[in-house]
């Protein structure tokens, strides 16, 4: 069977929340006092916008085949990692066949790897992966789902990210993470107040909903731990991304230190088969939360995923939207996902990607139907109002 070449990359850049979820207008929960790295600078401690946090912008991919067909996917790196599409990955794959991914992506990664690896880069590879996998699915006419096994569950269940776990609770998700609000540099004084937080939710919330913290890779060790042990009483389910993570030593002390039955969560922020491999081996965590649009895209979460189902290790995407959807639903050891609610005040279900998505589908009552995955692709298309902006070209 012949499949026609691939054509042309292109890189766009696009502004206003979409793929960058942080990029969001004045009011957000999602910027309104965070814990983060950046928050023992006093200037840096209320909007993380004001440290940069939205600088780059989402970057789009397109791929066109030698037929007119596009595949394209959405990520976040903007114009840096626009440049690196056009300038550098796309002569990987211009003039083959798109059924060879596994050697594109080895191409892109190793054509890159003296500076690259991690971070921006791989945010790139991802962006091309995706659309790859897209572009796969619309030749073939079948959802990315049935390209990676098929459907293991009739349905997604899903856990809410925000501000109001209560909310999500009445909205039918199965728990709340919720953002930490301070971090080390706000003391004692701040660690009694996440713990209120943490106590008014568990009263609103009642005795079963799962509930979570969200740390940003905020906090050390000593905090975390004392974090963990004071919320233990309230239940917290799981303590995430409460270390830097290049500190799997960190991490691996924490999980041994963390109370009897909480979670120890992380890997947003990590990527590829290598990075994953030393979060599992020095057993830093019980769940790995790989983004699909930042740690190297469906091919190498393949192989991340083998590896931690040897393990007995859950994998948990962060966000990613559809990208994550058609993933979770085709494997026994991503048994939900999550859903960050992308409403400025955590009190209604929106698109995660919104408004740069057409057809992005959402959660009812916390569930989605594999059914509601069955289109060519990941299933959805660019939104024709969002524009697009393309700094390079080759
Ligand atoms: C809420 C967190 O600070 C962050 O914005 C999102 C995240 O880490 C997550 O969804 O997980
Ligand atoms: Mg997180």
């Amino acid at each position: 069977m012949t499949f026609p070449t691939i054509k042309q990359v292109r890189a766009h850049v696009v502004r206003g929340g979409g793929a960058d979820y942080h990029d969001q207008g004045d009011g957000h929960w999602i910027d309104d006092h965070i814990a983060t790295p950046m928050a023992k600078y006093p200037e840096y401690r209320q909007s993380r916008q004001s440290f940069g946090i939205n600088v780059l912008g989402t970057l789009v991919v397109e791929i066109e085949a030698a037929d007119g067909t596009v595949g394209f996917a959405v990520t976040t790196g903007g114009e840096p990692a626009a440049y690196i599409v056009e300038k550098h990955l796309a002569r990987f794959l211009e003039g083959h066949s798109p059924t060879d991914y596994e050697k594109i992506w080895d191409q892109m990664y190793f054509g890159t790897q003296y500076y690259g690896r991690k971070g921006l880069v791989v945010n790139a590879i991802s962006g091309v992966d995706l659309a790859l996998w897209d572009l796969l699915g619309k030749l073939r006419r079948e959802p990315v789902y049935h390209l990676l096994g098929g459907a293991v569950r009739d349905e997604l269940s899903f856990y809410a990210t925000g501000a109001r776990p209560d909310l999500a609770k009445q909205m039918g998700f199965i728990g709340g993470k919720m953002p930490l609000h301070h971090g080390p540099a706000e003391g004692e004084e701040g660690l009694k107040k996440n713990i209120a937080e943490l106590a008014t939710m568990r009263e609103r919330c009642g005795e079963d909903f799962w509930l979570m913290f969200d740390c940003w890779m905020a906090l050390d060790l000593n905090y975390a731990t004392r974090l963990a042990h004071r919320a233990k009483d309230y239940g917290l389910k799981w303590i995430e991304e409460a270390l830097s993570p290049d500190d799997y030593w960190g991490y691996a002390a924490l999980k041994k230190a963390a109370p009897a039955g909480m979670l120890v969560t992380t890997g947003e922020h990590e990527a590829t088969r290598w990075g994953f491999r030393m979060l599992m081996e020095m057993e830093c965590c019980d769940i790995i939360q790989p983004d699909v649009g930042w740690c190297g895209g469906v091919t190498e979460l393949l192989k991340i995923s083998a590896m931690a189902d040897s393990r007995g290790v859950m994998v948990i995407p962060h966000g990613s939207s559809v990208y994550s959807y058609h993933f979770v639903i085709t494997r026994h050891n991503s048994p939900f996902a999550e859903f960050l609610m992308m409403a400025p005040k955590a009190d209604q279900v929106v698109p995660m990607f919104h408004p740069q998505l057409l057809g992005e589908p959402v959660p009812e009552n916390g569930r989605l139907k594999a059914t509601a995955l069955d289109k060519p692709g990941f299933g959805v298309d660019l939104n024709p109002a969002v524009t697009l902006h393309r700094p390079y070209t080759h």
